[in-house]
């Protein structure tokens, strides 16, 4: 295989990648072209909200084709149009072979929570001070422990204990935390996401742990609950406001993540009507908020 690396501004990144796409490029993937250097630029978006921005200053596209041939011609089409005024063609170059399985699967390691509870990939053993584990693979769905939000939320329950508990991890993902509730003696737990694909995989992550769960889609979360999990983002999080706090018990705790840090008062006033929420956590620029209800 070979690529195709191209430079392009903001205004022409979107015209190339599709003009790419057409000349049949296997994939086309775009990147900061100034990532690592002092003019990087972070752009933050929210599902449901407008991008950000269509691009960075300067994009590096990179194209992949299956032959030398296929990307110099994809090269030499594209210099004479006339959105790629502005554009630079870096070069083409052979696509090294690697062993794709090895090298995925050497970017996950054992994730420690606490010193004896780790999130643990099948092709690794437990570590020997391990006494909770969850054997998770990276997949479809989000939540393989590797992201602060995620150990947060698995940090406070093993913090806390979640004995005798019913639980509801709203927003499953992976159905990480469902199974890390599990893990520390929640009784009976309902894990539910708006995606099929993470009902679907939470299903099969709580079978590979033997962790007893219903999952399902959101209509499942049925009356109120020992303990409410929600790790999904700031915006989201506001509207399930009313929803959320309705599923809490009176005395029952509620745990929220995917909140950046300046973010925090506009959640603490979202869910004034029913809980008063406080940072109990934060990690890379992210916070843990939690509440008992009254
Ligand atoms: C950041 S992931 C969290 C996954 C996992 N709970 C964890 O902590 O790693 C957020 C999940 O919430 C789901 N989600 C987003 N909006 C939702 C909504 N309105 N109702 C239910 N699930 C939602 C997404 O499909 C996604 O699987």
């Amino acid at each position: 295989m070979y690529e195709l690396v191209l430079l392009a501004p903001e205004a022409a990144v979107e015209m190339v990648s599709d003009a790419l796409v057409a000349l049949d490029a296997l994939s086309v993937s775009v990147e900061d072209a100034d990532a690592l250097t002092p003019s990087e630029q972070a752009l933050f978006g929210e599902p449901g909200m407008p991008a950000p921005k269509a691009g960075w200053n300067r994009s590096r596209v990179v194209a992949l084709f299956q032959t030398e041939a296929e990307a110099r011609e994809a090269a030499a089409l594209l210099i004479v149009q006339d959105f790629f005024e502005g554009c630079e063609v870096l070069g083409v170059q052979a696509v090294v072979e690697q062993d794709w399985v090895r090298l995925t699967q050497s970017q996950f390691d054992p994730v420690e929570i606490t010193p004896t509870f780790w999130i643990v990939p099948s092709w690794h053993e437990p570590p020997a001070a391990a006494q909770q584990v969850i054997r998770l693979d990276p997949g479809l769905a989000f939540g393989t422990g590797t992201h602060p939000t995620t150990r947060m939320c698995l940090r406070w329950t093993a913090q806390q204990g979640a004995q005798g508990q019913r639980v509801l991890d709203y927003g499953c993902g992976s159905g990480i935390l469902a199974i890390g509730a599990a893990k520390h003696g929640a009784r009976e737990i309902d894990a539910v996401d708006i995606d099929p694909a993470a009902v679907e995989a939470t299903r099969l992550n709580a079978a590979a742990n033997h962790a007893q769960l219903n999952a399902g889609l959101p209509d499942r979360a049925l009356g109120e609950y020992d303990l409410v999990l929600a790790n999904i983002l700031a915006t989201p999080l506001k509207v399930l406001a009313p929803l959320l706090c309705s599923h809490v018990r009176a005395g029952g705790h509620l745990v929220l993540a995917g909140i950046l840090a300046r973010q925090a008062d506009e959640l603490r006033e979202a869910y004034a009507p029913w809980v008063t929420l406080s940072v109990s956590d934060e990690e890379d620029g992210w916070i843990l908020m939690t509440a008992v209800k009254a």
